[in-house]
């Protein structure tokens, strides 16, 4: 099933080993605010360490457009690095030239050092190939671990696949596994539950998952544009009322390819969107003109639980109300416990992705239990709307 070259393929002892990771991490003050992403990177820095390569790590963080700029250095990130692997981390404070070329040439076997951010050069995000064969004349291989970094053709991503030989990380290996049990050969019954703020962001998500899954839970503010285009009065909640033509095509497509589609019968609706402020819960049909939708109704969750109950495998993006401010959670915690519970039973296999939606399997404390939460936003989206993503194409033989 494997399309693609592993650690297991590989000979590493002694090898500068090129490894790209995704340390674009949330910071503050030098701090990280959540290590998830250097947690997920470990076991592949500590394989290759333990085998004997010099690991030369790749990233990127932030969007500096191809110029050095200090508040985007990724230094503050060696000793955090270097505390979570428990050896020493080292650091160059450029990916390329003389002072890479100096601190590569001295890594013995077992050593692991952080190259200053790839986006500092212009020849990272515009994949030039003199950039990769600079960046290429540093590593006898290259081993990509940073899927959520993988819809990018960028020199780091892509490029150097093409002139080393490559592979994929473990924790690449890992997600990429765990995304064909949830859409490239799931076990049926397939129930996609997509949610969030906006359809306008996520329309070819839509488009896609209605052609390939068994039932489409729509919810959070996007299910408002759908019940707008069926007539309903959404009164003041978050709605795209120019894309009632496309939420229409959409449910034409569903209809089509005999996707059952999941859309709230009853919802929460506030006068305000703070935290504490009065809700009632009312039937879609009777929204008050002076209220909003922030969550799904108690109606809308047991028929989400039920598709939840017939499921073999469930894909989810994006949460089903406004779940930072209470009470405005319940919904999205019921249904992310209630997935928990089948897939802790053996019953169901979950992948979920988008940083809300970890975000918010976090706060029902059930990540750990789903099958597979990927820390990847853009590239976990790309993936969920069939999207080819470069670092992984380029990866498979
Ligand atoms: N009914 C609603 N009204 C307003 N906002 C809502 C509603 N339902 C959900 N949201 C908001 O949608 C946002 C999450 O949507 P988003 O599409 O960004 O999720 P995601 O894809 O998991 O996250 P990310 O984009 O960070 O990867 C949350 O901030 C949530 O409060
Ligand atoms: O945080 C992410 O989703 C990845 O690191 C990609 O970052 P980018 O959107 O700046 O390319």
């Amino acid at each position: 099933m494997t399309q693609f070259k592993t650690l297991d393929d590989v000979e590493i002892a002694g090898k500068r080993v090129l490894l790209r990771v995704d340390l674009n991490v949330p910071m503050q003050d030098g701090k990280v605010g959540d290590t998830t992403r250097i947690e997920r990177i470990l076991p592949t820095i500590k394989e290759l360490v333990d085998k004997g390569g010099r690991v030369i790590l790749l990233a990127h963080f932030g969007r500096p457009k191809g110029k050095p700029n200090p508040d985007m250095s990724l230094e503050p990130l060696a000793p955090i690095l270097s505390d979570m692997l428990g050896q020493p981390v080292g650091f160059s404070d450029d990916c390329v030239g003389p002072v890479a070329e100096g601190i590569v040439g001295a890594l013995e076997d077992g050593n692991v050092v952080l190259m200053e951010n790839t986006r500092f050069h212009a020849g990272e995000e515009a994949n030039d190939e003199d950039f990769v064969t600079r960046l290429a004349a540093l590593g006898d291989i290259y081993v990509n671990d940073a899927f959520s970094a993988a819809h990018r053709a960028h020199a780091s991503t892509e490029g150097l696949a093409r002139h080393l030989p490559s592979y994929a990380g473990r924790t690449m290996q890992a997600e990429l596994e765990a995304l064909e049990k949830g859409l490239g050969d799931p076990e049926r019954p397939v129930v996609a539950v997509v949610g969030g703020a906006k359809v306008s962001t996520k329309i070819d998500l839509l488009q896609n998952l209605v052609g390939r899954v068994d039932a489409l839970v729509i919810g959070g503010g996007m299910a408002n544009t759908f019940l707008a285009a069926q007539g309903k009065h959404v009164g003041k909640s978050l709605c795209e009322h120019d894309l009632a033509d496309t939420a229409h095509r959409i449910l034409a497509a569903a209809k089509e390819s005999g996707c059952a589609i999941v859309l709230p019968v009853d919802a929460v609706v506030a006068r305000e969107f703070k935290a504490g402020a009065a809700s009632d819960i009312v039937a879609v049909d009777n929204v008050p003109e002076d209220a909003m939708i922030l969550d799904a109704g108690p109606d809308t969750v047991a028929a989400v639980t039920a598709w939840l109950d017939k499921a073999k495998t469930l894909v989810w993006n994006g949460p089903l109300g406004a779940f930072e401010i209470q009470p405005f959670d319940k919904a999205t915690m019921a249904a992310a416990r209630h997935a928990a519970e089948l897939t802790r039973a053996g019953k169901l296999v979950s992948v979920a992705g988008g940083g809300d939606t970890v975000a918010a399997l976090n706060q029902a404390g059930v990540a750990d239990d789903f099958t597979y939460v990927s820390t990847a936003g853009g590239a976990f989206l790309e993936w969920m709307e069939g999207k080819p993503l470069p670092g992984v194409e380029v990866l498979k033989a």
